[in-house]
């Protein structure tokens, strides 16, 4: 039997919530004030009937929604929408014991500016090939045929890979693409079920003539990855600085919001740094960060991947920049007491998971300023507990959406001792 709910507000996940005498359900699609008939089943209730619109219920711009999982908001108006997100930073320091935290307006980002996609690949019985995000909450695919997250030229690329890997051997039915467009062009990364053939490697290449793409990369499950084709040289940009990144190699989602993050990690520093301050950027990657930072001091990029960190020592020796760029598992072995000492400021930008012991640990060696990146506000709640027990307080707390409309978060939050 269909029950009537009454929408009060957007949970984490990007669905409506209702309240009902069994506790509370999650409603998809369904806005804040509509009324709805719907079918419940667990925690969850499906609309059969919408009895009351929003006036905040917009036409969503894609044909892909809601079906495609990337993307649960795009029936929101912008303003309802920016402020939920403000919302859920607001709400994770509160969490933390940071009742009045002084988080500024979300920082957006445009529509088809989206950098870096990591695609399903899904062979049909007939043999062709789809590619597209994963439908919400299962492995089924959304063949992609417009996107109005991803860069125009990423989507472009979409229909010659799909022809070009209908023909492919490697691929027998399942794997994945992850595309960065790079300041040198489209890099590819493909992961496959079956082992590339020779063939397979030829029809790579002709691709890769074809449409103009640099570098085409491929690794089996749980395997390094291997050039399959390259026809011309691979090279990115970080603030000014030139970089090899290497395939599949972790970029910001998109420019506007890597420069936002920029913007508010500089603003999270204390204005009067020494010209010579020791800086430490954990969970570096390729240095998107770190090399801003150099131009504020001397600054040591802690990584885990191997390659990042040889790409960012290279780039960096040949530009001439204050980087020094380490190579360590900062979940083994995070920075810790002596070592912590000499920072005059540390920023950290660790996985979704966060950084529960290594941020334990900046806390209790009293460093200074510390600038946390973070992409899961659960996560950032969690650590940032810690440093309020410690004594720290925020200076800037900054929401980013750097992924449009959907339920993600990114935030830069600059806390201090002083
Ligand atoms: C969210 S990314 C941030 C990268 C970089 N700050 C940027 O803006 O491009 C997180 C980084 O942490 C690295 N990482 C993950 N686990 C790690 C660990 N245990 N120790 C050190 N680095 C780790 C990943 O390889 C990745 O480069």
């Amino acid at each position: 039997m269909p029950e009537t709910l009454e929408i009060t507000a957007i949970g984490a996940g990007g669905d409506g919530i209702a309240h009902t005498a069994a506790g509370s359900v999650f409603v998809p699609q369904a806005l804040p004030g509509e009324r709805v008939h719907a079918r419940i089943a667990g925690q969850r209730a499906q609309v059969e009937e919408w009895l009351s619109e929003s006036p905040d219920r917009i036409a969503p711009p894609c044909t892909h929604f809601p079906a495609c999982g990337g993307c649960v908001l795009q029936h929101w108006a912008p303003a309802p929408y920016a402020e939920w997100k403000r919302a859920r930073l607001v709400e994770a320091l509160a969490r933390a014991g940071f009742a009045d935290a002084p988080v500024a307006p979300l920082v957006t980002t445009p529509p088809a500016s989206r950098q870096r996609a990591d695609l399903g690949l899904e062979r049909l019985p007939d043999g062709r090939v789809q590619i597209g995000f994963h439908q919400r909450g299962t492995t089924a695919l959304v063949p992609m045929r417009e996107c109005h997250v991803l860069l125009p030229s990423l989507v472009a690329l979409l229909p010659p890979l799909a022809e070009a890997l209908r023909g492919l051997e490697g691929l027998r039915r399942l794997g994945s693409a992850v595309i960065n467009m790079l300041a040198s062009g489209p890099d590819i990364l493909l992961r496959t079920d079956a082992p590339l053939t020779m063939p397979d490697r030829r029809a790579l290449a002709a691709l890769a003539q074809s449409a103009g793409i640099p570098r085409i990369a491929w690794a089996g499950k749980g395997a390094r990855a291997e050039v399959a084709a390259q026809f011309g040289p691979v090279r990115h940009m970080l603030s000014g600085v030139e970089l090899v990144p290497t395939p599949g190699a972790f970029l910001q989602a998109s420019v506007p919001g890597e420069a936002a993050i920029i913007t508010a990690m500089l603003e999270g520093l204390p204005r009067k740094l020494p010209p010579r301050a020791a800086i430490a950027d954990l969970y570096a990657g390729l240095g998107t960060l770190s090399i801003p930072l150099a131009a504020r001091g001397r600054v040591t990029a802690f990584e885990s991947v191997p390659e990042a960190v040889t790409a960012l020592a290279a780039a960096a020796g040949k530009a001439g920049i204050r980087v020094q760029a380490v190579k360590r598992d900062l979940d083994r072995q995070p920075l810790a007491g002596p070592e912590l000492k000499g920072y005059a400021a540390v920023v950290l930008d660790p996985p979704y998971a966060g950084a529960a012991e290594q941020v334990g640990l900046l806390a209790q060696a009293r460093v200074p300023t510390i600038v946390y990146v973070s992409c899961n506000p659960v996560a950032l709640a969690k650590d940032a507990k810690a440093l309020h027990a410690a004594g720290y307080r925020i200076v800037a707390a900054t929401p980013v959406d750097q992924f449009l409309w959907s339920p993600h978060l990114e935030s830069v939050v600059a806390f201090t001792r002083g």
